[in-house]
């Protein structure tokens, strides 16, 4: 990965510890939000990931490039493998029960990625440093061990709950977080 010192922790960073109340290893993460484009079974165009983590650290998930995920005819847009990530990056840290956002999202895109594509996310946490946390993620190509299609690392930032109230609208919207 060809990742910014912003997104390497920094030393003096200590490593993440599981939340007691995140899903036990195995079972699966649920949606935060129905609607979520990344893992709502609401959305209707969306990525419908299925997570889970094996170790209560990392998460992997999965989902299949469709349709209305494309940019160059028949292959998966960057933007939405870059959502992909991002997603998969904030599930991880959601395991650790604190509400994080996303400060700053670096890729590597090294394969093209045909729609029909089951693609195997996987990311975690390399470190903790006062309110930013350090992930990094990769997405592999058919299989857990398949062709790596993409790499991510990022920066993501501790919040407070206000911040969804504040700056989103949780009025007359179910936010669920995996109920
Ligand atoms: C309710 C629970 C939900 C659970 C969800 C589960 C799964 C979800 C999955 C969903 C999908 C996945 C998730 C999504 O997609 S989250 C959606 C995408 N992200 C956002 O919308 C975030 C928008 N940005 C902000 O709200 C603010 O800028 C934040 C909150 C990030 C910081 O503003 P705030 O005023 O609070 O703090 P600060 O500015 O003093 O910064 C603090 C420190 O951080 C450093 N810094 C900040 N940004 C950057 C940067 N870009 N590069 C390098 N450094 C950066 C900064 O220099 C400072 O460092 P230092 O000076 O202290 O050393």
């Amino acid at each position: 990965m060809t990742r910014s010192t912003v997104t390497t922790p920094p030393p003096g960073a200590v490593p993440p510890e599981t939340h007691p109340d995140a899903p036990g290893p195995g079972q699966p993460l649920g949606p935060h939000y129905s609607r979520c484009f990344g893992c709502g079974p609401d959305h209707p165009t969306g990525l419908h990931f299925e997570a889970s983590s094996p170790d209560g650290l990392t998460v992997t998930a999965q989902f299949t490039v469709g349709e209305n995920h494309q940019g160059a005819p028949g292959l998966a847009h960057g933007g939405v493998l870059a959502a992909a990530m991002d997603e998969a990056l904030g599930s991880s840290i959601w395991l650790l029960r604190k509400p994080y956002v996303t400060g700053r999202l670096e890729t590597d895109f090294l394969r093209p990625v045909p729609v029909g594509t089951r693609l195997f996310v996987k990311a975690w946490c390399t470190g903790i440093s006062g309110r930013k946390a350090y992930l990094e993620g990769e997405a592999r190509m058919g299989a857990p061990d398949g062709p790596v299609a993409v790499r991510a690392a990022a920066l993501f930032i501790e919040v407070t709950i206000d911040h969804f109230v504040e700056h989103g609208d949780v009025s007359g919207h179910e936010f669920e977080v995996n109920p």
